[in-house]
């Protein structure tokens, strides 16, 4: 059985006492969870104040970004092993924002996987379609597309280490989410290309979250279908109260 994952993105939002804060409301809260995983994606600069805040929680800490190279002169970046050092163990990778705004493509987003699996960390894979791609029909071929080239080369063994996202860029901080049927609808053709990929029974064991617009009032929905096995949540992750209902899912 896949254990559902509930994550929050909190993207480029908080500052470090904003940012405690938060995780004291989530942890006073989340304190009797056996059934699910919970995972906070601070900044960058936040992660080495919330690491011991996380300790002992039922809350796993991850990045949102990182470079594939070990070490050099990458101004500017994050090693994989930095992020390891403060206690993350899972990191995004290919965010339809890094694959929009900063020019990720699928082959750099490869190397970040193949990156982050070498060290241990879980990477979290985005995949996603535009609103024109959605509309002229080719939503599933382009997120084929994204799985192949940003999980080549991985070992069935190593996809099993791997979290896919299925985000829709059109659902993303719009407030419109996919409908349950058509998330599931993509889910499932995911989890078809990891077989395809792999075998059936890694493909079977792989997380695939959704993220676009995951709200307290959508998510109970979304949950319900068979290979929605997580949210990737932007905006509701960071105020406690929704968060928590996010994650406490019926
Ligand atoms: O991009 C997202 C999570 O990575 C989704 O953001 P929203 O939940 O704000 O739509």
């Amino acid at each position: 059985m896949r254990r559902p994952l509930l994550a929050g993105n909190w993207k480029m939002h908080y500052g470090v006492s904003e940012g405690v804060a938060l995780v004291e409301a989530l942890s006073a809260d989340l304190t009797d969870l056996s059934d699910r995983d919970v995972l906070v994606c601070p900044p960058f600069t936040l992660l080495g104040s919330l690491a011991p805040l996380l300790d002992g929680t039922a809350m796993a800490l991850g990045a949102q970004n990182m470079h594939y190279e070990a070490k050099g002169a990458y101004t500017g970046e994050i090693a994989p092993q930095m992020l390891k050092e403060l206690g993350c163990s899972y990191v995004i990778l290919g965010h339809s924002e890094r694959r929009q705004y900063f020019g990720e493509t699928d082959e750099l987003i490869n190397r970040k996987a193949h990156a982050a699996l070498a060290i241990g960390l879980k990477p979290i894979v985005c995949v996603g379609e535009v609103k024109a791609e959605r509309d002229s029909g080719q939503a599933e071929s382009v997120v084929v597309g994204q799985l192949r080239g940003s999980l080549a080369g991985l070992s069935a063994e190593q996809l099993r280490g791997v979290v896919i996202a299925y985000e829709p860029v059109w659902a993303i901080g719009t407030g419109d989410t996919a409908t349950p049927a058509d998330a599931q609808a993509m889910h499932a053709r995911i989890r078809a290309e990891l077989a395809a990929l792999s075998d059936q029974a890694t493909a079977d064991a792989v997380i695939i979250q959704y993220g676009g617009s995951v709200k307290p009032d959508n998510v109970d929905e979304l949950m319900a279908q068979p290979d929605i096995d997580g949210a990737l949540v932007g905006g509701a992750s960071l105020k406690a109260a929704d968060f928590i209902r996010i994650v406490r899912f019926k």
